[in-house]
């Protein structure tokens, strides 16, 4: 790529990601490019990321392998990773990578891990729910789990498998059996769910994308979703009905993607795209960068239920701080209040699971 183009490529990248709800800059690809390139003065990282040879785990690899963040990339399938990993490797970004196939392999994926990201598990087809893939997955997550407690018991845990909701919460059931449980490293990854909402706020908003910042709050599924458009910025004076389509197309934003894909998967691309802002946001907390804020599903007090998305400040033990949700709007009081009985559901499903 000439360096024109290079350059043209970062500097878009570089406005998308100053667009994110962290009170600080936020990492987004646009660093994982321009900084692929600088200096390897950080501390050394090795990333896992498991099921890397599926439709979000490719793109992922990849954008892990350009944040400079990352001194080991480790990647691990049930099936293909030495082809993904030998691609990958060439690319001349400082990770090492290495690829690791089978369970027999999975100790020495996992063993030093500083973060582990989970997008390993089946995919939706068009009229499934996200719980529809509860029977397979909730079994993947929970021996993937196993093996994290067992390998690498201090690492930052990033959950992208489906149904968060309750892939979360057998995760901490796991963790917590093995008695390597800490609610500060354990996320449920709802990142994409920001980047729709900031991408179909701007376009209504008529703002740049650049510039917009919304927070999530809620779940990862339907009208768990809970966008909350009066806290989002620049200001706008949109309309009840306005504010109400963006809901519903936040909400549905998985769906509109499963249905255009018309049976051949789910959301892969802005998938890995928000998973990669996601660990570059964990890894910055690790490295000790102050006031790194994402939305993600965590142990929560902040309602009732025991697992919830919102702002949350990243350090170096992770989940520093799990902040509020601040004043909503009438219509997200109701969305909150409608919420609540689902979501509480999917939780007391995945803590079931996981204690049978
Ligand atoms: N949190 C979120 O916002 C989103 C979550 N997802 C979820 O991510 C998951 C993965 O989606 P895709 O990558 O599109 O699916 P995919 O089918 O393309 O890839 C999944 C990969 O997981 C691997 N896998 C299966 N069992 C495994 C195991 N025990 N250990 C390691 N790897 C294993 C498969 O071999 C495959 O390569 C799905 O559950 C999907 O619903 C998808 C989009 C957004
Ligand atoms: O919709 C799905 O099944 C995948 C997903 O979680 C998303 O795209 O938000």
């Amino acid at each position: 790529m000439k360096a024109s183009m290079l350059r043209s490529a970062a500097t878009t990248l570089r406005r998308a990601s100053s667009s994110s709800s962290s009170s600080s800059s936020s990492p987004s690809s646009t660093h994982l490019l321009r900084r692929s390139f600088s200096s390897d003065s950080n501390p050394d990282r090795k990333v896992a990321v498991l099921g890397a040879a599926g439709g979000i785990g490719q793109p992922l690899a990849l954008l892990m392998k350009l944040n400079p963040l990352v001194s080991s990339l480790s990647l691990y399938d049930i099936f293909g990773t030495p082809g993904v990993a030998a691609d990958v490797c060439h690319i001349n970004t400082r990770a090492q990578v290495a690829g690791f196939m089978r369970d027999e392999q999975l100790g020495m994926a996992l063993r030093g891990a500083d973060l582990v990201i989970i997008p390993a598990g089946v995919p939706r087809k068009p009229g499934m729910s996200r719980d529809d893939l509860f029977n397979t997955n909730a079994g993947i997550v929970k021996s993937l789990c196993s093996a994290i407690a067992e390998y690498c018991p201090n690492a930052l845990v990033n959950m992208i498998s489906n149904p968060v909701n309750s892939t979360v919460p057998i995760a901490a059931e796991v963790f917590k059996k093995a008695g390597t449980y800490d609610e500060k490293k354990l996320f449920g990854v709802t990142m994409l769910d920001v980047v729709r909402a900031k991408t179909f706020y701007a376009g209504k908003a008529k703002v740049p994308v650049a510039d917009v910042n919304v927070p999530v709050v809620g779940g990862h599924a339907g009208i768990t979703i809970l966008p909350l458009f009066s806290h989002a910025t620049p200001k706008a004076n949109l309309s009840d009905e306005d504010i109400k389509a963006l809901t519903k197309r936040t909400q549905d934003g998985g769906t509109e993607v499963v249905e255009a894909k018309a049976g051949k998967g789910s959301a892969t691309l802005s998938m890995a795209y928000a998973g990669a802002i996601f660990a570059d946001a964990c890894l910055k907390g690790l490295n000790g960068v102050p006031n790194v804020v994402e939305c993600s599903f965590v142990q929560s007090t902040i309602t009732e239920l025991p697992f919830f998305a919102s702002k949350v400040r990243l350090g170096k033990n992770g989940a520093e701080e799990v902040l509020g949700l601040g004043p909503l709007s009438d219509y997200e009081k109701q969305g909150l209040e409608s919420l609540m009985p689902e979501l509480k559901t999917s939780i007391e499903k995945g803590i079931r699971f996981a204690n049978q």
